[in-house]
């Protein structure tokens, strides 16, 4: 399964220019997350700074216990093998054919035999569509291929958590599609942690569990879709509807400081929840959603009513049953604990679960 990754009170600058400040968040393990903001928001910096490529001034990463800020580099270096990262221009080695590079990181962090190796990449290769092109050099592809054959370079080692550097630039609208409906299958299949930085708002609002927003060094806010998707703070509402008019500017100069209202009768205002894409029939389930569901039941309590309501619309009789159960057995705890003070008291509701979303 997929691991948790924790950022807490994250800061980083360059110099006197500070990128962001004070991002807290949490990718769920298992979940697949987007992070959105307009261009040189930092997302890419974000990226580095969770697999310790670049060390932030303040703030914690934390995966399995360990803060990556500040870890030896020997536990970096342990650290950084749960991830696959597809970085935003492919980042392949441009005098290796597609196979080699794809089988790069098995030769250099493993011992498997070539017989092995090639079973691998030949089984990524397909995966990611490219059989019939391993051969061929990073020059001789296009540039979406590139990206695939990154992706399946991020693969090879079978990560926990993976990482994607706008996967979809550069993709005519299929393709874009198809990528999508591949994210999705990988998580199915490998259960892995995904965090995706895009532009795409189709991919915003079909491909993720959870999404998160930079804005003028900030992170606006992260949680559930269904957060993102019903919000009202106007940075948001733009950027999801791809708006000209709004608080985004042409530049970071003509980004406005306040929160400028949406004219509401704009035709474009395409807000509202749309279906989330499912894993390709045949493959397994993604266990994230269940595991999902139980836990926006259990802080349900603590997110916005439009949010709250698009959240119930999508709950099953056996998702409210699993809760139920969890109420049960997380409730017995408090009754017994108070039977020895007030043994008539009731305990109707669990302890409320801490809010795990971020908003600035
Ligand atoms: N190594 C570095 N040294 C100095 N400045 C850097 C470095 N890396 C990034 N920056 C600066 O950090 C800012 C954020 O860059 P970043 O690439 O993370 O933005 P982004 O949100 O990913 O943008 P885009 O969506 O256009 O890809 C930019 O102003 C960039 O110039």
């Amino acid at each position: 399964m997929g691991v948790e990754v924790v950022v807490e009170g994250l800061g980083k600058s360059f110099g006197t220019q500070a990128i962001w400040r004070d991002v807290t968040l949490t990718l769920p393990a298992g979940e697949v997350s987007v992070l959105l903001g307009p261009s040189g928001t930092g997302k890419s910096v974000f990226l580095k700074c969770l697999i310790g490529l670049l060390r932030p001034e303040r703030g914690r990463v934390l995966i399995n216990g360990v803060d990556l800020c500040t870890c030896a580099e020997r536990d970096t270096y342990e650290i950084r093998k749960l991830f696959g990262v597809l970085f935003q221009d492919g980042a392949l080695f441009g005098s290796m054919s597609v196979y080699d590079n794809i089988a790069f990181p098995l030769r250099e962090h493993t011992r498997k035999s070539e017989k092995e190796v090639n079973r691998i990449v030949m089984s990524k290769v397909d995966m990611v569509g490219m059989l019939g092109a391993e051969r061929k050099l990073p020059g001789e592809i296009s540039g979406g291929m590139r990206k695939r054959a990154g992706l399946a370079r991020a693969l090879v080692l079978d990560p926990s958590i993976i990482l994607c550097d706008e996967p979809d630039s550069g993709l005519d609208p299929v393709r874009t599609a198809l990528l999508s409906q591949l994210l999705i299958d990988l998580n199915a299949q490998l259960d892995a942690t995904i965090l995706i930085v895009t532009h795409n708002i189709t991919v915003a609002r079909t491909v993720p569990d959870n999404l998160g927003m930079l804005f003028r060094r900030e992170l606006v806010l992260f949680g559930p879709r269904e957060l993102l998707l019903t919000s009202d703070v106007p940075v948001v509402a733009q950027l999801l509807n791809g708006r000209k008019n709004g608080p985004i500017g042409m530049s970071e100069e003509r980004d406005t400081a306040e929160d400028p209202a949406l004219p509401p009768e704009d035709p474009d205002n395409v807000r509202g929840i749309v279906p989330q894409l499912e894993p390709t029939p045949g493959l397994p389930r993604r266990d994230a959603v269940r595991r999902r569901k139980l836990r926006l039941m259990q802080s349900l309590h603590t997110l916005p009513t439009p949010a709250r309501q698009a959240v119930l619309t999508t709950m099953t009789p056996t998702d409210l049953d699993d809760y139920d159960t969890w109420r049960r057995r997380t409730s017995a705890i408090p009754i017994a604990t108070r039977k020895t003070t007030t043994p008539t008291t009731r305990v109707e509701e669990p302890a409320p679960r801490s809010r795990w979303w971020s908003k600035r």
